[in-house]
C-alpha cells in the first residue's frame, strides 16, 4: 500500500476501543510486564514493537485472556473492552474470543476443509440459519481476506494444502466469519516470504476500515508500513507509545532511540 493510498482513507477514529492501566503479568514468581498503560484506538493498527523477551507477545494474550491458558500466569490491573473489564469473573470468555479474534506466527489451518476451516466458528456460534448464510459468510470472509479468487474452486480441498501466505490469509478468514472486533495478530509474516507478506501488509490496511488490529512484530519497517500507532516495550515496560511517525522520527525516551537506529534489538 502507498502512502497515498493511505491518505485516501478517512482520518482515523480516535475512539479509545481497549484501554489498559497498570497490567501487570506474572509467570510463577517472575514477573513479564510492569504496570502497562496503554489505549488502543478503534479501526486503527497499532504495532507493538522492542527487542526479544520485552513482554509483547505477553500483553497481546492479556487482550483476549490467552493468558488464563498458561499455567501459573497471573494478570492483573485494569483491561476493558468498549468500557467493559475483561477480566470480570462473569465474562464469557468465548464470546470474548470471538470479539477479539487472533492470528498466530506459524499459519495453523485446521485439518479441514478449506470450507470448514472458515465455517468452524460460525457454526459454533450458531450465526447461520441455512446452508446458504453459512456459504455467505464463508464467500465474504474468504473476499475480506484477499483469497477468494484463488481458492473459490477448490473449496473442499484441505486448507494445509495452501501456500504459507494463503494458509495465513485462510487463518485471517477464519478469525473474520465470527464478525470480530479486534484483530490481534501475533508476527503474522514470520514465517512468509516476502511476495506473501507484502499480501498480509496491504490486507491489513484494508481491514483497519472495519477492525481495530494489534499487531506483534520484530520488524521495524513493517510497523512503520502498516501501523498508525506504536508502543514501544523495553524489559517488561512500555516506554512510550504514539503516532508511528513520531516513534520513528522522533523518539522521546533514549531506550525507543537506541531500538530504532538498530543500537540493540
Ligand atoms: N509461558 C511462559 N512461562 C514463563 N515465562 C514466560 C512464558 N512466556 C513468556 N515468558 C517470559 O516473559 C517474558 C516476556 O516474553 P514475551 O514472549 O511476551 O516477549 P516478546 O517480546 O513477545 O518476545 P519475542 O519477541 O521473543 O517473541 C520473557 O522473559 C519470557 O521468557
Amino acid at each position: 500500500m502507498t502512502a497515498a493510498g493511505k491518505e485516501r482513507r478517512a482520518p482515523a477514529s480516535e475512539a479509545t476501543k481497549i484501554h489498559s492501566k497498570d497490567v501487570c503479568v506474572f509467570y510463577g514468581q517472575k514477573q513479564a510486564l510492569f504496570n502497562v498503560a496503554l489505549d488502543i484506538p478503534e479501526r486503527q493498527v497499532t504495532a507493538l514493537i522492542g527487542p526479544s523477551g520485552c513482554g509483547k507477545s505477553t500483553y497481546l494474550r492479556c487482550l483476549n485472556r490467552m493468558n488464563d491458558v498458561i499455567e501459573g500466569c497471573r494478570v492483573t490491573g485494569t483491561i476493558a473492552l468498549d468500557g467493559e473489564n475483561i477480566y470480570e469473573t462473569k465474562l464469557d470468555v468465548v464470546m470474548l474470543r470471538a470479539r477479539i479474534g487472533m492470528v498466530f506466527q506459524k499459519p495453523n489451518p485446521f485439518p479441514k476443509s478449506i470450507y470448514d476451516n472458515v465455517a468452524y466458528g460460525p457454526r459454533i456460534h450458531g450465526m447461520s440459519q441455512s446452508k446458504a448464510d453459512l456459504d455467505e459468510i464463508v464467500h465474504g470472509s474468504l473476499e475480506r481476506a484477499g483469497l477468494w479468487n484463488e481458492v473459490k474452486d477448490r473449496l473442499d480441498s484441505p486448507g494445509t494444502g495452501l501456500s504459507g501466505g494463503q494458509q495465513q490469509r485462510l487463518c485471517i478468514a477464519r478469525a473474520i466469519a465470527v464478525s470480530p472486533e479486534v484483530i490481534l495478530m501475533d508476527e503474522p509474516c514470520s514465517a512468509l516470504d516476502p511476495i506473501a507478506t507484502a499480501k498480509i501488509e496491504e490486507l491489513i490496511d484494508e481491514l483497519r476500515e472495519n477492525y481495530t488490529i494489534i499487531i506483534v512484530t520484530h520488524s521495524m519497517q513493517q510497523a512503520a508500513r502498516v501501523s498508525q500507532k506504536t508502543a514501544f516495550f523495553h524489559l517488561g515496560n512500555l516506554v512510550e507509545w504514539g503516532e508511528t511517525e513520531q516513534i520513528f522520527t522522533s523518539p522521546r525516551d533514549e531506550r525507543t532511540q537506541g531500538y530504532i537506529t538498530g543500537r540493540f534489538g
